[in-house]
């Protein structure tokens, strides 16, 4: 993490709630806890660890997809409700997962009655959730986001078919080309690395406080850092 000469930042004052979305093993978190330093925010990180049927949903995904989906809805759902009510208005918040992530894994990871109901019960817990100010996609690719899984190396995680980071990558980049809801930053991640390049991550910091909040800004760091 951060020493005490870390970047710091001053934001506008509408950009109070800032996400973090991006494929398994973008970098999210991580770009979130250097984030909430540099902003003296509060961070909000997603309870994937407390879904009991993710490491289920690994060894077999048709048969724990429909559990394993409800169960991230319903815990996202009432992590973002609470997080309206509480903190949005005080503290910048911080959070490493959007709402909108379940619905496109869900379109990976379920069909037919499973995925209308699912639909169904997105589009009553939407509408309640507050909406990002800005949200910033770390856009990897495959081969990457494949590296960053195997040195990690999450138990659950180890036999990641590289097809199913593959469909996830192309659909996360199909939804955020035809994004349109929030401001939004689409940063080149392939190859840079917020931790080891103090200036990658001053270029991003540079890019969110000048951040355009009616479209959406690519960012390239690796071409910015030189
Ligand atoms: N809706 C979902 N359906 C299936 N699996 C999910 C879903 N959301 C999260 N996961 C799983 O939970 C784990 C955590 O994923 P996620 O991408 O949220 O965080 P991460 O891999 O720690 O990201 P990063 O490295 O970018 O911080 C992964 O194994 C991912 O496949």
């Amino acid at each position: 993490m951060p020493d005490r000469s870390s970047p710091s930042v001053s934001l506008p004052d509408d950009l109070g709630y800032l996400v973090i979305e991006g494929v398994i093993g973008a970098g999210k978190t991580t770009l979130a806890q250097l984030l909430t330093e540099a902003v003296d925010g509060r961070i909000v990180l997603e309870q994937f660890k407390e879904n009991p049927f993710l490491e289920r949903f690994y060894e077999n995904k048709d048969r724990w997809a429909f559990q394993t989906e409800l169960t991230f809805l319903a815990s996202r759902f009432k992590q973002q409700k609470d997080l309206g009510a509480r903190d949005l208005f005080h503290r910048i918040v911080v959070s490493d997962y959007a709402f909108d992530k379940n619905r496109i894994f869900a379109h990976q990871t379920l069909s037919g009655d499973e995925l209308q109901l699912f639909e169904t019960l997105y589009s009553i817990m939407e509408p309640n959730v507050p909406t990002p100010d800005l949200i910033v996609y770390l856009q990897s690719s495959p081969e990457r986001l494949m590296e960053n899984i195997r040195k990690r190396d999450r138990s659950y995680e180890r036999s990641m078919d590289p097809a199913y980071i593959q469909s996830l990558h192309e659909a996360y980049d199909h939804y955020f080309r035809t994004y349109r809801k929030t401001p939004l930053l689409i940063v080149n991640a392939a190859e840079i690395d917020f931790v080891e390049h103090e200036k990658d991550l001053e270029v991003l910091l540079h890019h969110i406080a000048n951040a355009d909040l009616d479209g959406t800004t690519y960012v390239d760091p690796v071409v910015e850092r030189s």
